[in-house]
């Protein structure tokens, strides 16, 4: 790997998830990383991923949106708490409690996405992040997403076996 992205780091109980999941061999196996003060997450989509010839299905963005958010939201409190990737410590694990993403471009299918993340709000067990998706110099899509600590209810049974 080129380099270290907090997906890499979730514990192989908890890394199953369809969209950034290193685990699950159907998934998007999205990363995000810091870059400097804002968290980056980029993919290539694939010709499946059309919504209308030439443009990414909207349902792709939203869920890139998704991971992206729970990764900068682990992020942000890991680097809060003193850590970095690689310490011994587990990241801390985020679910989404809400994800608004508004359409503001047609997105071209072919250049490689990149998803920008700011953390905007960071409390004791929620975070807010606000993220621009861009194909090359055009921004076509923007979420604010609300992140919370993973309930014990979804930490457990959390192997799919
Ligand atoms: C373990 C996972 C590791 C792998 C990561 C991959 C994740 C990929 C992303 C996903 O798809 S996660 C799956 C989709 N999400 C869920 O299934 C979550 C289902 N919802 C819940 O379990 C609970 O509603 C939730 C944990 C999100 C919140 O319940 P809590 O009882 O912990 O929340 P609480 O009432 O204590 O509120 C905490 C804060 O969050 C805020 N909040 C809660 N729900 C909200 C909401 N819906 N919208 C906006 N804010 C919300 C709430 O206002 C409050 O803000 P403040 O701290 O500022 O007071």
């Amino acid at each position: 790997m080129d380099f270290l992205a907090v997906q890499d780091f979730y514990p192989e109980d908890f890394a199953w998830c369809y969209g950034c999941g290193r685990m699950n061999s159907s998934g998007h196996h999205f990363r995000t990383r810091w870059n400097e003060e804002e968290t980056l997450t980029e993919y290539q989509p694939g010709p499946e991923h059309m919504a209308i010839p030439g443009f990414v299905y909207g349902g792709l963005i939203a869920s890139l949106f998704d991971c992206h958010s729970t990764g900068s939201a682990s992020l942000a409190f890991y680097r809060q708490a003193g850590h970095a990737l690689g310490d011994e410590t587990p990241v801390p694990r985020c679910v989404t409690a809400s994800l608004k993403v508004d359409y503001l471009k047609p997105t071209p299918l072919g250049p490689t996405l990149r998803v920008i993340g700011r953390i905007a709000e960071i409390g004791r067990k929620k975070v807010v992040v606000v993220s621009e998706l861009w194909a090359k110099d055009v921004l076509c899509a923007r979420c604010e997403a609300v992140l919370v600590t993973a309930p014990a209810s979804m930490l457990q049974n959390s192997s799919p076996s």
